[in-house]
C-alpha cells in the first residue's frame, strides 16, 4: 500500500488540475470577443443626403424609402425584382418601392434594413 504523503500529494495535484481546467473554461467560455458584439450592433443616425447617395455599390447599397435610410447592401443580391433595388441605390426610391408589384407583406420587411433616417 501506498504511504498516506504519497497518496495526499496525488489527491493535491489532482485537486489543482481541476481547478486550472475549470477556470480556463470560464474565462474563455464566459463572454464572446469584443469584435463579434459590436458587429451586431445597429446604429440608428440621422444622415444628410449627400452621405446617403455614397451608399451606391453592390457591396454598400442604401435606399431612402419614405425619409427612413435603410441598408440593402446584402438583401439586393436576393430581391425577387433583380437589379430594380441597385437602379436606386443612393435615392429616394419610395415611388418604386411602393408600386404595384410589392404586396403588402413587403412593408413589413423593411424594419430589418432600417439604420437611420434622411436630416431635413
Ligand atoms: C427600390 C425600389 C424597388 C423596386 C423598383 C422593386 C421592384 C420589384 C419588382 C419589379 C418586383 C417584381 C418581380 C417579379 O415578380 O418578377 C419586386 C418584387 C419583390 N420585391 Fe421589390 N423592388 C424595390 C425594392 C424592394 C425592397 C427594398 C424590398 C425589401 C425590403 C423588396 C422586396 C420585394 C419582394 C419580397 C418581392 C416579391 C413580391 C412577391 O411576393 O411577389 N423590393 N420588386
Amino acid at each position: 500500500m501506498e504511504p498516506l504523503y504519497l497518496a495526499l500529494a496525488n489527491a493535491l495535484l489532482v485537486i489543482v488540475l481541476m481547478a486550472l481546467v475549470f477556470s480556463r473554461r470560464r474565462s474563455t467560455g464566459a463572454s464572446p470577443p469584443q469584435a463579434e458584439t459590436e458587429k451586431e450592433e445597429v446604429i440608428y443616425k440621422v444622415y444628410p443626403e449627400e452621405e446617403v447617395r455614397k451608399h451606391n455599390s453592390p457591396d454598400d447599397l442604401w435606399l431612402v424609402i419614405d425619409g427612413k435610410v435603410y441598408d440593402f447592401s446584402e438583401y439586393y443580391k436576393v430581391h425577387p425584382g433583380g437589379d430594380a433595388i441597385f437602379r436606386n441605390a443612393g435615392m429616394d426610391s419610395s415611388a418604386g418601392f411602393h408600386g404595384e408589384q410589392h404586396p403588402t407583406k413587403v412593408n413589413d420587411m423593411l424594419i430589418d434594413f432600417l439604420i437611420g433616417e434622411v436630416s431635413s
